[in-house]
């Protein structure tokens, strides 16, 4: 992230400042709602063309070093990297206001969703709650695993993009010098707080997993888990109320995971790995894994890349002139002979122009025979001409096997990362499947396919090697496996496989051979070794040598589209296609591998500490400077809404919440003789609050 820019701006955006340009960066294309801290602004990034959510948080009264510390911590979080936590982009100051700018999520948040659902009368499906659930688990464990609280998990900070989950607003808590828990009290939303934030035992990473129970309890029934009568009634329930049950449509197994979640007992209470390692939620993290490797395999954008490979091969072989074409051509002298103006330049980096005619014949799709017709009847310029072409066509073939090998290769590996994927976990739990299996197989599947196999010998040979261990049968090699009748089964094998590199330096592993092949584009090296790029050169050379659009044609593996430098911003629309585009395609497939890898992780974790730990470096639960604040702006509010009643409703409920009354009025009772002495009944509820605040730590 670069540094934050201090913006001279005093105000605010508002609606006037409709596609107003703020930083110098964000156009502003409409207003998505306001919170509690601020208000939120869909803006397009100028540059790099995308929509993203601007977040403006006031700062007026802060001060100034601790504006600064806010900087500082944005810049924090924005180095979190994880596919399910709102991705931070940049941050900055803007007159009294502190801007965060992330990532822009289609499907809104998790409240407005619950909303619609409700209104259609539409359930989840367990699965969906599952992968909801899972995806929050996974996400907070990462933050906890980097000793992050998140503090104010709820459905409006949870988004939808691409129906996966984003969590969203982890810098606010923090640059709010760390406490949503005791924010959310007082902006009367106290729903996800955990027993011991509501009893000041301290906000800890079991909190954070409290809220996760109360956010998968809302999946299943649009409601809260913890309601009541007011904030005290919603804070009775959550620290001494029963534990909610689903409903009956879903299944046991969730139920006992929710009663896990709502231990009051933090210490008692799983962590985010402990759940994410119950028996019934690490069978649904393989089902996952499988559905994301088979939405990758799936996803046109994902294997484009292959595809390109094939169809530009393919078109760069019919676009070739034949030798028949050319010589008939000449012969019926539809050909002209190639003037002085219609040079044909030996060297084969100088462009060769050619005639109208010339070019229709290029066009038409040929197969390309080479005949025993007289060569004594072409000039030389055209048998030179006419060798280009043989050896064009050589190498054209060479190509084209050694990239259906590739994809076929790539195939295997896949078919093997996914097999290896849904057994990883079996490995940890099966002795039989002891760490020198994998460590065999990785050699087995690099050998084989350094010798050049096919895929079903590949498969074959895995099988013949095979220890003992029968898990599966080998149904995913498709097509080639099931012409062989063969069913024996084959065992996991390692996925890491990204170190190999076959006889001609390609990678093995896909998303390198991307990059290999894309160099190709980036720098003209014709090293003798790297045989598919100095192939890739002399075919593009040969065939340029004809027609310079077919040098265009031909690269085995087409340059990623360069994002718009269109000076002009952007429309709506545009900005779409282009993030779904350029960097869609990579970004796609790099999204997929985030997620397996995130899923993968979990599996392959040995570790299983139930570890509980807060935030340290905090003392109190706001920083002095917003407690103060913040009790300040609460007071003045309750005492113009109160008038001279104030003073009286203040005495009385401080007495029976944390003074000589406490403990003898039950909840309805204490609301009820509020109400009575002020002369604003509902403000009793900032008075409430203003104690709260007053007397956390
Ligand atoms: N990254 C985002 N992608 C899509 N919509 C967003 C994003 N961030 C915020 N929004 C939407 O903008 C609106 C305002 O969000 P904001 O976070 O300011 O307040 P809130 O979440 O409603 O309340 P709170 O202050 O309690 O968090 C909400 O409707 C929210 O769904």
């Amino acid at each position: 992230m670069p540094p934050p820019r201090d913006v001279k701006k005093s105000t605010s955006i508002t609606a006037d400042d409709d596609k107003r340009v703020v930083a110098n960066r964000y156009r502003v294309e409409k207003k998505l709602g306001s919170g509690n801290f601020g208000t939120a602004f869909l803006v397009t990034d100028l540059k790099t063309d995308e929509f993203k959510v601007l977040k403006e948080v006031s700062v007026g009264d802060m001060q100034s070093d601790e504006s600064i510390e806010s900087v500082h911590e944005a810049n924090l979080l924005s180095k979190l990297d994880n596919p399910y936590i709102l991705k931070y982009s940049d941050s900055f100051l803007d007159g009294e206001y502190f801007c965060i700018v992330t990532e822009y999520c289609e499907g809104g948040d998790l409240d407005v969703r619950f909303k619609q659902l409700k209104k259609e009368n539409r359930r989840l499906s367990e699965e969906q709650v599952l992968d909801w659930t899972v995806q929050l688990l996974t996400a907070v464990n990462y933050m906890h695993s980097r000793r992050v609280l998140h503090r104010d998990l709820k459905a409006r900070n949870i988004f939808l993009k691409n129906e996966n989950v984003k969590i969203g607003d982890f810098g606010i808590s923090r640059i709010l010098q760390g406490t949503m828990d005791m924010a959310s009290t007082f902006t009367g939303t106290p729903y996800y707080m955990s027993p011991e934030v509501l009893k000041h035992e301290g906000y800890n990473s079991k909190s954070d997993v409290w809220s996760i129970g109360c956010l998968l309890y809302e999946m299943c029934t649009y409601q809260h888990a913890f309601e009541g009568q007011g904030l005290m009634g919603v804070m009775y329930k959550i620290v001494e109320g029963k534990i909610p049950e689903l409903p009956s449509c879903y299944s046991k197994d969730l139920n006992s995971i929710l009663k896990k979640i709502f231990r009051k007992d933090p210490a008692q209470r799983p962590s985010c790995l402990d759940l994410l390692k119950e028996p019934y939620i690490m069978n649904h993290i393989k089902s996952m894994i499988k559905r994301l490797e088979d939405s990758r395999l799936n996803d046109p954008d994902s294997t484009l890349v292959v595809k390109n490979d094939r169809s530009e091969i393919a078109k760069a072989l019919n676009t070739k002139i034949s030798l028949r074409d050319l010589q008939s051509q000449r012969q019926q002298k539809i050909l002209p002979q190639l003037t002085a103006t219609q040079t044909v330049q030996p060297d084969d980096d100088e462009d060769i122009k050619i005639g109208q005619n010339f070019q229709t014949v290029i066009s038409r799709p040929k197969t390309t025979v080479y005949t025993s017709a007289p060569e004594k009847e072409l000039t030389p310029k055209e048998k030179m001409l006419l060798n280009k072409l043989k050896k064009a066509d050589e190498e054209g073939a060479k190509m084209s096997q050694i990239t259906k090998d590739n994809y076929e290769e790539r195939m295997l590996r896949e078919s093997i990362r996914r097999e290896a994927t849904v057994h990883s976990s079996v490995r940890h739990h099966n002795p039989l499947l002891n760490k020198q299996n994998y460590v065999n197989y990785e050699q087995i599947i690099n050998s084989t396919l350094k010798k050049s196999q096919s895929i079903k010998n590949i498969a074959r040979e895995s099988f013949d090697e095979d220890e003992g261990t029968i898990l599966q049968t080998v149904q995913h090699f498709g097509n080639n496996r099931n012409e062989s009748n063969d069913t024996r089964p084959i065992r996991p094998m390692r996925t890491r496989i990204e170190n190999a590199f076959d006889e001609q330096g390609i990678p093995y592993d896909p998303e390198l051979t991307n990059e290999y092949y894309q160099n190709d584009f980036e720098n003209d090296d014709s090293s003798p070794e790297r045989k598919p790029r100095s192939t890739i050169n002399s075919l593009s050379k040969t065939i340029g040598g004809y027609q310079r659009k077919a040098t265009t044609a031909l690269p085995i593996r087409k340059p990623l589209p360069k994002p718009s430098t269109d000076k002009k911003a952007p429309t709506v629309r545009n900005s779409l296609s282009v993030s779904k585009t350029y960097g869609g395609q990579s970004k796609n497939k790099n999204e997929y591998n985030e997620m397996i890898n995130q899923m993968q992780s979990v599996l392959l974790d040995d570790k299983h500490p139930n570890e509980t730990f807060g935030d340290d470096s905090k003392t109190s639960v706001f920083g002095a400077n917003i407690k103060n604040y913040k009790i300040l702006n609460l007071k003045r509010q309750a005492m113009r809404l109160l008038g001279d009643s104030y003073q009286s409703v203040y005495d009385y409920l401080r007495d029976n919440r944390f003074g000589s009354k406490r403990g003898l009025l039950d909840e309805s009772k204490i609301i009820q003789g509020s109400k009575e002495l002020a002369s604003n009944p509902n403000a009793c509820f900032l008075v409430d609050q203003l104690l709260f605040l007053e007397e956390s730590p």
